[in-house]
């Protein structure tokens, strides 16, 4: 499925400010942002719930922007899961199987009996509902109404009836918000192997950067209408194209520090580093992870311990290195932290440095590295 240069607007402003995005068959594509951002929107859009006001939704290759969702075969599954409450979980998952496979009539309880075929066609969709329960362990649970399950388990009933039907692309929108932490996690897992089991495409929508790196094979990282970047959660996560981008992924904010550079001299709070790549003097923005700083008596980032944020397996250490910067940096949780206002000092290695144009906020193909002493 791909999206040509999609644009939307509502009431005069652009929500979508031309999307491009390839989505590869059998893949696991995220669709990351903040909220408002444009992500279900453009998620309606692939589905036929929405159109684009120019631009071009594709499948195989072929137009389907004039298209129905039930037309393009694709499924979608909400945040609010929608259950029937009165059909027990076998007849929720039957559903969109009986309304296509079965005529009015053949529906009805006792006039469908007498329609040939009938008895035949229910039996093949008992079977598949029992296929689709067994893969999502609800085989258990398919007398039960949807008031008699967990958050977790109504949640697999709605994946289980949106995947019956064998769409060729399947849309979640944030599936897993109204989800506790754990039962999240355990569900990242499932939608994960399920993903790999039917090797359909899945599209997925969500602002939890954790969801979208830990199950995809592609994030699109989408801010104000825009996608910002697309690729490997890897490569968001190591190559950021963009201060923005930088600032988005990553579990600990990633300290971000205006610095001159000249070549062979940085200034400020990098005063103990070299520029790596640099021919002209300029102005830029130096990126660098918390977790990829490190104590180092002998590193180049010297500052006061002004904060120490213990976490459990890591602390996070906030220090002070020059008037108006202070660094954060974690620590594993069994280190002691120094007492407050102790010197510290930081060490990096130059492939984890970020260096971003201080203006547009692009990346620049520069790094910084530890100056002799
Ligand atoms: N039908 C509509 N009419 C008017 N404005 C809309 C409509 N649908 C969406 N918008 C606006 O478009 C913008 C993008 O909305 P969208 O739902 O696509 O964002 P999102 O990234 O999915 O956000 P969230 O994570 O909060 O769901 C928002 O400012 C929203 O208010």
């Amino acid at each position: 499925m791909e999206l040509r240069n999609v644009r939307r607007s509502f009431g005069g402003t652009e929500v979508l400010r031309g999307i491009s995005l390839d989505v590869p068959d059998g893949s696991f594509t995220s669709l990351l942002g903040p909220s408002g951002c444009g992500k279900s929107t453009t998620l309606r859009i692939m589905a036929g719930l929405d159109r684009p006001d120019s631009g071009q939704v594709l499948m195989n290759g072929e137009e389907v922007s004039d298209r129905s969702a039930t037309a393009r075969n694709i499924a979608m599954v909400f945040q609010s899961y929608a259950l029937y409450p009165h059909l027990t979980v076998a007849q929720n998952m039957a559903l969109p199987l009986t309304m296509r496979e079965l005529s009015r009539w053949q529906r009805l309880p006792l006039v469908g009996g007498l329609h040939g075929g009938t008895r035949q066609t229910r039996r093949a969709i008992q079977a598949r509902v029992a296929a689709m329960a067994a893969m999502l362990d609800l085989t258990d649970l398919l007398g039960r109404k949807p008031g008699q399950l967990s958050g977790g388990q109504q949640q697999r009933v709605a994946v289980g009836r949106a995947l019956i039907r064998e769409p060729s692309v399947f849309l979640l929108d944030e599936p897993l918000s109204n989800l506790d932490a754990k039962l999240r996690t355990q569900m990242r897992a499932e939608l994960s192997a399920l993903h790999t089991r039917t090797g359909r495409s899945f599209v997925y929508v969500t602002h939890d950067q954790t969801e979208a790196i830990s199950m995809s094979d592609q994030v699109a990282l989408m801010l104000e209408g825009r996608i910002a970047q697309i690729g490997p959660p890897r490569t968001l996560y190591e190559t950021p194209q963009s201060r923005a981008v930088a600032a988005f992924i990553g579990d600990h904010p990633i300290n971000l520090v205006p610095v001159s550079l000249a070549p062979g001299q940085a200034s400020g709070a990098f005063a103990r580093c070299r520029p790596i790549g640099l021919t002209t003097p300029r102005t830029v923005v130096i990126g660098l992870r918390p977790e990829h700083l490190y104590l180092d008596p002998a590193g180049p980032l010297e500052g006061r311990l002004v904060g120490a944020e213990y976490l459990g397996a890591e602390t996070v250490l906030t220090l002070k290195v020059a008037e108006d910067v202070e660094i954060r940096a974690v620590a594993p949780g069994d280190v002691t932290p120094p007492a407050p206002d102790s010197p510290l000092r930081l060490g990096f290695a130059p492939e984890h440095v970020h260096v971003f144009d201080a203006d547009g906020g692009e990346r620049l193909d520069l790094s910084l590295e530890r100056a002799a002493a």
